[in-house]
């Protein structure tokens, strides 16, 4: 490197040691350094000494480098040490080849192919674990399962292979309620989470890759873990009323073999026997109260969120589901649940099944597969019991128990890897990292013209957001929205009324939605936030537009065409907000699955979103600005 500042002045010939072009200054002075350099040449030639042949030998310019600059100076013989460090910063600077230590890491990066992203190939493996350190404030959290990169990396090609629905193994009816039942499907390809999940929960994976079941229960487990908004629900309920449909057709071939060799039993005992009477057989296949799958989730809000997918399923393929949830009536989950015709699929939160199968336990007798979804809100303290006794209960004749999450804390992964140690993880490569199609932008309260008032912050964001029209474009294709739809999380229940009122009261249409709040009230509000019922809610929309109407008239500012609610994490878990393009964080959440969960209500199936934390006093700034950087880059928040 030092060679090339090694120059020759172009004008005066004389060579020296230039960092810089030779300037003006130089070529007046350059004749004055020509005598300098000739009388030093001179000086040198008198004190040379002669060489054997009694010539001068020729005295290297004092300007060049040696040839073997970069060999390491000889040991000296007193002390034995060398007198330069090995490891020194620049001790290898002036090297052509690779010291060995560095030419074997190459191979064997070389030798590792795709494991290692383009573009790092030169970092060690070993550096590659840690490539998380540089986030010191996310490390002090640690609440998420680190993913290794090689077995990301690894299902990344895995499911290149799968490019549509019909090169899965699912029954030809299921393929055609794919088409039919959903038409909000934009892409109708499958996505990441549901190549993974559904050969795999069909039992299709290759032989090698499949853990063994547990002997004793015939049990088999998966965790499935995928990002936000990535298709999770159809990604379990595609597979199950699949081996629904199957279990129904092998029921009914045993059934029919059954009654004919009961009808042949019952007339050759008729011929000895006219008089006796037998009652007509149970129908198998339709069993009141005794459904073959439960889906458990966190929430009423979801529960009528999986019912809907599963009801528009059930349309074509022909199955009953019953979504329960205490935000319905004792009546109507009884007609749902013990309805004659039978129930295959129910949906539910842990502590209302809980609490039915304490009093009825054969609801649980003939379950094959259980789902937790939301995994590791189900088994957190407030959820766990009711979650367990539901699983135990069912144990005895479940065949496939699915856990689903977007996140999955360590204590969650220890749980399981203790209690299922043979469990299948089907992981997708992005978990745990939010989408890079989310930016986030952080709005410091502390600064003018806020000064610490984060109500006032919060709704200057809203009404800015509110009059930009740029994002909604028609011509930029098909995300084009009348009416912006924008979610503020808080930390706190109790500070959503007072958010919610604040906003209301700079003219903005808000509602608070938290566990307290009117159930019907809050259903109406969220479906025109998740787009389910809008059209059932027109009428709602109607009256809520002369709410507004009547509001603007007391207020003299209102802004038009904006919703917003003002919610916990209770609005953050699993539901669908497809319509959200703003996410507004009021608080910095506690911890990164709190982040994870609320900027993925923005941005969800390829759509763009865009999220605003406010950064007030005592706020964590290092963590916003470290989730900022691994949005950036796209990396896991670990
Ligand atoms: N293959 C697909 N193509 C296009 N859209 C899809 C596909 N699969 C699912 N979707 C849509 O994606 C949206 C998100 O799906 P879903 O709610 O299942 O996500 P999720 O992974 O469960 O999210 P979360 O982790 O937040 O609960 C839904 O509106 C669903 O209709």
């Amino acid at each position: 490197m030092l060679r090339q500042t090694i120059r020759s002045c172009p004008f005066c010939e004389a060579r020296s040691l230039l960092r810089t072009p030779p300037s003006r200054q130089f070529h007046r002075q350059a004749p004055l350094f020509a005598q300098i350099q000739r009388e030093r040449a001179a000086r040198y030639a008198d004190a040379a000494p002669k060489s054997r042949s009694g010539r001068d030998k020729p005295r290297p310019s004092r300007m060049m480098l040696s040839d073997t600059v970069a060999r390491p100076l000889p040991r000296r013989p007193s002390d034995g040490k060398p007198t330069r460090k090995k490891r020194e910063p620049f001790s290898y600077l002036n090297r052509t080849k690779a010291p060995p230590s560095l030419q074997k890491m190459k191979d064997e990066i070389g030798n590792t192919g795709d494991e290692f992203p383009a573009g790092r190939r030169t970092e060690t493996p070993r550096k590659r674990r840690s490539r998380t350190e540089p986030y010191h404030a996310l490390k002090m959290q640690r609440t998420l399962h680190e993913v290794p990169y090689r077995a990301r990396s690894t299902i990344k090609r895995a499911v290149q292979d799968v490019e549509s629905f019909e090169s899965l193994p699912l029954m030809d009816t299921v393929q055609q309620a794919i088409k039919d039942a959903l038409p909000g499907l934009e892409y109708r390809i499958p996505t990441p989470a549901q190549r993974v999940a559904i050969p795999a929960l069909l039992g299709q994976e290759p032989k090698r890759r499949r853990r063994n079941p547990i002997k004793s229960t015939g049990l088999e487990s998966f965790l499935l873990a995928a990002e936000t908004g990535s298709g999770k629900t159809l990604a379990y309920l595609l597979p199950i009323i699949d081996a629904i449909k199957r279990e129904e057709i092998v029921d009914l071939e045993n059934q029919a073999r059954e009654e004919e060799a009961k009808a042949k039993a019952a007339e050759e005992k008729k011929r000895d026997d006219i008089f006796s009477l037998e009652p007509p057989p149970l129908s198998k296949a339709v069993d009141p109260a005794r459904p073959r799958a439960i889906i458990l989730v966190p929430t009423a809000e979801l529960v009528s969120q999986v019912g809907t997918v599963a009801k528009s399923l059930s349309h074509v393929v022909k199955f009953r589901t019953a979504p329960i949830s205490a935000a319905k009536s004792a009546t109507v989950i009884r007609n749902n649940l013990f309805n004659e015709k039978g129930v295959d699929v129910v949906v539910s939160t842990p502590p209302l099944l809980a609490s039915i199968a304490e009093s009825n336990p054969n609801i649980l007798s003939r379950v094959t597969h259980l789902v937790i979804d939301e995994a590791d809100s189900l088994f957190d303290r407030s959820f766990k019991p009711s979650t367990v006794e539901i699983l135990e209960r069912s144990t005895p004749s479940l065949k496939k128990l699915v856990l689903c999450s977007a996140t999955i804390p360590r204590y969650l992964d220890k749980y399981l890897a203790d209690r299922y140690p043979n469990m299948n993880r089907l992981v997708t490569p992005n978990l745990h990292a939010i989408p890079r199609r989310v930016q986030l932008g952080v709005v410091d309260v502390n600064k003018d013209p806020y000064r610490g008032n984060k109500m006032l912050a919060c709704a200057d964001t809203i009404w800015q957001i509110g009059k930009s029209s740029g994002d909604y474009d028609p011509s930029e294709g098909k995300e084009k929205v009348e009416t912006k739809r924008i979610l503020v999380f808080v930390n706190e229940r109790e500070e959503t009324e007072a958010v919610a009122q604040y906003l209301v009261k700079k003219g903005i249409d808000a509602l608070a939605f938290h566990r307290d709040t009117n159930p019907s009230r809050h259903a109406k509000t969220l479906a025109s936030f998740t787009g389910i019922g809008m059209e059932k809610n027109e009428g709602h929309e109607k009256s809520e537009k002369k709410e507004v109407k009547n509001a603007a008239m007391s207020s003299k500012r209102q802004l038009p065409n904006t919703k917003v609610i003002v919610t916990t994490d209770l609005g953050s878990r699993g539901i669908d907000t497809v319509a959200v393009r703003h996410v507004i964080l009021y608080d910095v959440p506690h911890t990164t699955i709190d982040f994870i969960h609320r900027l993925g209500r923005t941005g969800r199936m390829g759509r763009r979103g865009r999220g605003v934390v406010l950064v007030g006093p005592g706020d964590r700034a290092d963590v916003v600005r470290e989730v900022r950087e691994a949005m950036f880059r796209g990396e896991a928040l670990i």
